[in-house]
């Protein structure tokens, strides 16, 4: 039988830029290929192309950089069936898992050890009608829930969900993130501090330390 393998499109080290784990060094798993096409997104280059790896020569090499933490990213990472497997044997090896997600893929059957990032689609992003609310009821506190801003609709949808769906409570943490170079982040800060919610604003620390390119 054939060994499992994936379609990469690149595996580096690097900090941590957002979420929960921002700022520790982690490893970078970026799984070709989405079936969404958010209008801001940064990972374009993944849509194509990879390069397909036996999960054994992937795990080789996320172990080859010494880091702790590890982040299955994408593209989206839950298109490629065998990113169940991928995802259990980082937790098998010892690794803090982390997994970006659309939100738009079932989360059920991801290894309960990993820190699922699961990115709500706004109106703003033109794949709102993508996300699937049935993910909604597997959250729990070690997972975390991100909204990409890019206007203030977006911010007030986003507020009204978090209520309607109670999501500080079924989630660790969630996140309110600007749309890179859309929405001004000040603004953004200020919008979260006035609705009083328990969000956490973040901004992407990579791409204030190394810019938009990929690799970081
Ligand atoms: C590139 S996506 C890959 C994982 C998955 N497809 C998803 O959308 O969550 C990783 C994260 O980067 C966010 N992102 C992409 N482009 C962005 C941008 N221009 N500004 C801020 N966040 C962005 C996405 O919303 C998502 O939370
Ligand atoms: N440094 C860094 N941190 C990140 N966290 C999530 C990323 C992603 O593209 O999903 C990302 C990324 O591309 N770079
Ligand atoms: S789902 Fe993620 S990878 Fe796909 S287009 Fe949207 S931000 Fe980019
Ligand atoms: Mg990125």
């Amino acid at each position: 039988m054939a060994k499992p393998n994936l379609k990469i499109t690149e595996i580096f080290h690097s900090l941590q830029g957002e979420a929960r784990a921002i700022g520790l060094p982690t490893v970078f798993v970026r799984l070709t290929g989405c079936p969404l096409r958010c209008h801001y997104c940064d990972s374009a280059y993944a849509f194509h192309g990879g390069e397909r790896r036996d999960l054994d020569e992937i795990l080789a090499e996320v172990a080859s950089y010494k880091a702790r933490n590890v982040c299955v990213t994408g593209g989206e990472p839950l298109a490629q069936a065998n990113c169940i497997p991928l995802l259990a044997a980082l937790c098998d090896a010892g690794f803090e898992v982390s997994l970006e997600t659309s939100g738009a893929l079932d989360i059920s059957a991801v290894d309960a050890r990993v820190s699922r990032v699961l990115d709500l689609k706004t109106p703003a992003s033109g794949e709102c009608h993508r996300n699937l609310w049935d993910n909604i009821p597997h959250l729990t506190a070690h997972d975390q829930v991100k909204f990409v801003i890019c206007d203030k609709d977006d911010f007030d949808w986003a507020c009204f969900k978090v209520s309607e769906h109670d999501l500080c409570a079924r989630a660790g943490d969630v996140l309110f993130s600007p749309s890179f170079g859309q929405v001004n982040p000040t603004d953004l800060a200020n919008w979260v501090i006035e609705s009083g919610l328990p969000v956490r604003f973040q901004l992407q620390l990579h791409k204030l330390l190394w810019g938009d390119e990929p690799g970081h």
